[in-house]
């Protein structure tokens, strides 16, 4: 295979798909990288440096990835030009070399090109975004620590259909006149509030998608000894997707699964195969899941969603176990999978090597446990976990908020009228590149 701007190295080989999807890892693959706009230019060195040295710590000489940069975003308009974001040779390395990962990339708000990064998710069909929520004790939060604790969480959300399938048309678009003509005149819709000035998006759900989806959350439940899996929706609104979503869910259970129902149901349990213990599928609507995280953690272990309330609920956690400067990620479909970050280019910090490179150090974990080199993934998360109880953090785990409350009179609800900065207690404030060599350092 040749590339245009593409560089292949010269030692290394490539990843290859089993049947049954699962992959067949050389000694000395072959892995390409995306480096990511924004912050990209920060977290990914980073990321590169301590996986290398998780695997020579792990394995000596007899393993090591070689790294293949492959572009897109602002690094690949510059250098394949022609309004080039996503160049063709990079989601055909992306996906002839299994497994990759990405630093975070641009999307202009309200017009412009649409997401790299979910254009990239649906040409490959990676259809599952898995985002695990982890505590690591020492983490300020936003909640008491012994209730951080108990937020441990691993998220699948759909990643090819929803309102991201990006089918919407502008207000005042001829093409929007003609839907919602069509909508009044051959559908008899008579909802739409404003019709002269409305925008029209789409909201495709199947239950092809929805299906593959739990499948692969049920199947993470199972392999991994969790307790239980919710299925997340607002179905009691848009009943003919989100709650399809979790009629399908159910139906997986109860068929691949062999799930029962629990009393009169919906809810329903199986025992896991590999251990005798019982997983309990479940349904919860979206606002009050998102309310319930933060008051009773403990009972949500696997969440199965959908593209919106998962790209919402990742935030979310992640703020509850201290933030999107260590939340990581993989999109994973059949085989080929792409891992990045949650969050994004924050472009504010660009270049100033000031960014938690910790969800970027995560990803590129989960990318080395789905190589199956867990001695390498394990060091990570040690490193990880002991440069933060060692208190050696990046300034957003260093400024821990205090809010300062105005005097007020007994019964009266007490005012916050200022909040300031101020540091972890015996923090050390590293860098991001500070906070990768504190990684390497506790890896033992
Ligand atoms: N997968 C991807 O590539 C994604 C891309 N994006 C894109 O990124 C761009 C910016 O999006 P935006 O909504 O601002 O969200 P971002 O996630 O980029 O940043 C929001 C805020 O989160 C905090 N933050 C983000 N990353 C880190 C980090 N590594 N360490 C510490 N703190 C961090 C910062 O908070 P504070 O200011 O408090 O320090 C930052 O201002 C948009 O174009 C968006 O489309 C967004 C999400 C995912
Ligand atoms: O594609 C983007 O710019 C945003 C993506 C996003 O927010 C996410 O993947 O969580
Ligand atoms: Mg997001």
């Amino acid at each position: 295979m040749v590339y245009d701007k593409i560089q292949i190295p010269a030692k290394g080989e490539r990843i290859t798909v089993n049947p049954d999807f699962s992959v067949n890892v050389p000694d000395h693959p072959l892995v390409p990288f995306v480096e990511g706009d924004g912050i990209g230019i920060d977290v990914t060195p980073v990321m590169r440096r301590v996986t290398d040295a998780a695997v020579r710590k792990a394995y000596g000489d007899k393993r090591s990835i070689a790294w293949m940069e492959v572009y897109a975003g602002e690094k690949a308009l510059k250098l394949y030009g022609s309004n080039t974001w996503l160049p063709d040779e990079t989601l055909d390395a992306l996906r002839r070399y299994v497994v990759s990962i990405k630093g975070p990339l641009t999307t202009p708000v309200g017009g412009g090109i649409r997401s790299l990064n979910v254009t990239m998710r649906q040409v490959l069909d990676l259809y599952a975004c898995v985002r695990p929520i982890r505590f690591f004790p020492g983490t300020p939060t936003p909640l008491k620590e012994s209730e951080s604790e108990l937020t441990d969480m691993v998220v699948f959300r759909e990643n090819t259909e929803d309102i991201y399938a990006g089918i919407e048309w502008p207000a005042d678009s001829a093409e929007v006149k003609k839907v919602i003509n069509f909508l009044q005149r051959e559908m008899g819709v008579t909802q739409i509030r404003f019709p002269a000035s409305s925008a029209i998006g789409i909201k495709p759900v199947s239950r092809e998608g929805s299906e593959r989806l739990i499948r692969k959350a049920l199947k993470y439940a199972v392999e991994n000894d969790r307790r239980s899996v919710s299925l997340v929706h607002k179905g009691n609104i848009m009943k003919y997707t989100e709650g399809a979503f979790r009629n399908w869910g159910y139906d997986v259970a109860r068929h691949e699964f062999g799930a029962q129902p629990i009393g009169d149901g919906p809810w329903c349990r199986f025992r896991n195969p590999r251990t005798g213990q019982e997983i309990v599928v479940k349904d919860v609507i979206a606002d009050n899941f998102l309310q319930q995280i933060l008051l009773r953690p403990e009972d949500y272990d696997v969440i199965a969603t959908l593209n919106l309330n998962g790209d919402y609920i990742s935030d979310a956690l992640a703020a509850q176990v201290g933030g999107i400067g260590i939340a990581p990620g993989g999109n994973i479909g059949d085989g080929v999978a792409v891992f990045e970050a949650t969050h994004g280019t924050a472009p504010k910090y660009a270049g100033k090597n000031q960014v938690n490179p910790g969800s970027m150090i995560l990803s590129a974990e989960m990318m080395l446990r789905y190589m199956g080199w867990t001695e390498a993934a394990d060091l990570i998360i040690r490193g990880v976990a002991g440069a933060i109880a060692a208190r050696t953090v990046t300034y957003d785990l260093a400024r821990a908020r205090t809010a300062i409350t105005a005097p007020h009179k007994p019964g009266e609800h007490p005012k916050a009228t200022e909040e300031v900065a101020r540091l972890m207690p015996g923090a050390t404030l590293v860098s991001c590149s500070g906070f990768g060599e504190a990684v390497v350092k506790h890896m033992q």
